[in-house]
């Protein structure tokens, strides 16, 4: 039987009850727990090698915890099934310059889920697609090839493509890795943007933590499995108000206006 999704009145977005995870002997992630409620940001911290690209690719269910639970709005993983509620940016994408796909393409891909690459969109499905180039800024570029952009262009390229779905968790994996401190500074007004106007919950890898105090201010660390966590709650876990959540692409499109 499930457990209730919620913790006290806020729900609990990602659960993570004492996992383990090894590559063949090596032991990476060792009795995490962790919980992660709506509209927290959550800034993932730790020295290189520590897990924390292994943790965000159990969350996306790329790997399998060895031992212990995750579960995703309230469902054990296995049973998972409404990826498009979570939008996921992976480490800087390795990309190959002479790869031929537009950035349109790109943006697309991401409604496609684990259906069929090769189906016809439908006029919604492109509407979608605009909306998501708008909001980051990046319309212009829609027919240029994504491996002829710079590093920050392709970063506004992939998180329009994890946004298309209008995703109620985004999950970042070091997103301003090699990019200058100017385009940084404008990504992280948009996520900022985006965590308090659209409600969107965020798991960011940083080890930028001039950016990451910014934002969070002083909150405590804390640690778990060998990983450590920084977390702002943006609502007082113990009031219990109805916020309503519900919002568009369409509304994230026009509300990113401000930011230009
Ligand atoms: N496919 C793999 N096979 C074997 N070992 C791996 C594999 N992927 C990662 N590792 C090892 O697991 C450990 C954790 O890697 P992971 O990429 O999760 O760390 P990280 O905290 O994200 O590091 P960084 O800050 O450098 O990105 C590292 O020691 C790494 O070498």
């Amino acid at each position: 039987m499930n457990k209730p999704a919620h913790s006290g009145c806020h729900q609990q977005i990602v659960s993570i009850d004492d996992i383990f995870f090894s590559y063949e002997n090596k032991t990476v992630i060792d009795g995490l727990r962790f919980q992660v409620l709506e509209r927290d940001f959550v800034g993932l911290i730790g020295s290189n090698g520590a897990g924390k690209t292994t943790l965000l690719k159990m969350i996306v269910g790329l790997l399998r915890p060895t031992r212990g639970e995750i579960r995703l709005f309230g469902q054990p993983i296995g049973q998972f099934r409404d990826w498009e509620r979570i939008g996921y940016v992976p480490q800087k994408n390795a990309l190959n310059p002479l790869f031929p796909a537009t950035v349109r393409e790109v943006v697309t891909s991401g409604l496609y889920g684990k259906k069929n690459m090769f189906r016809r969109l439908t006029k919604a499905q492109l509407q979608k697609a605009d909306d998501a180039l708008y909001a980051m800024r990046i319309e212009d570029l829609a027919d240029r090839k994504i491996g002829q952009l710079s590093g920050g262009q392709q970063q506004r390229v992939f998180l329009a493509r994890a946004l298309i779905n209008n995703p109620e968790l985004l999950i970042l994996d070091e997103p301003t890795v090699g990019i200058d401190a100017e385009t940084q500074a404008g990504f992280f007004r948009m996520i900022r943007h985006m965590h308090q106007h659209h409600h969107i919950t965020f798991i960011m890898v940083s080890h930028d933590m001039d950016a990451m105090e910014a934002y969070l201010g002083e909150q405590p660390v804390q640690r778990s499995g060998g990983l450590s966590f920084y977390v702002k709650h943006t609502h007082d876990p113990q009031d219990c108000v109805e916020t309503d959540l519900t919002h568009s692409m369409q509304q994230l499109r026009e509300s990113m206006e401000v930011l230009s």
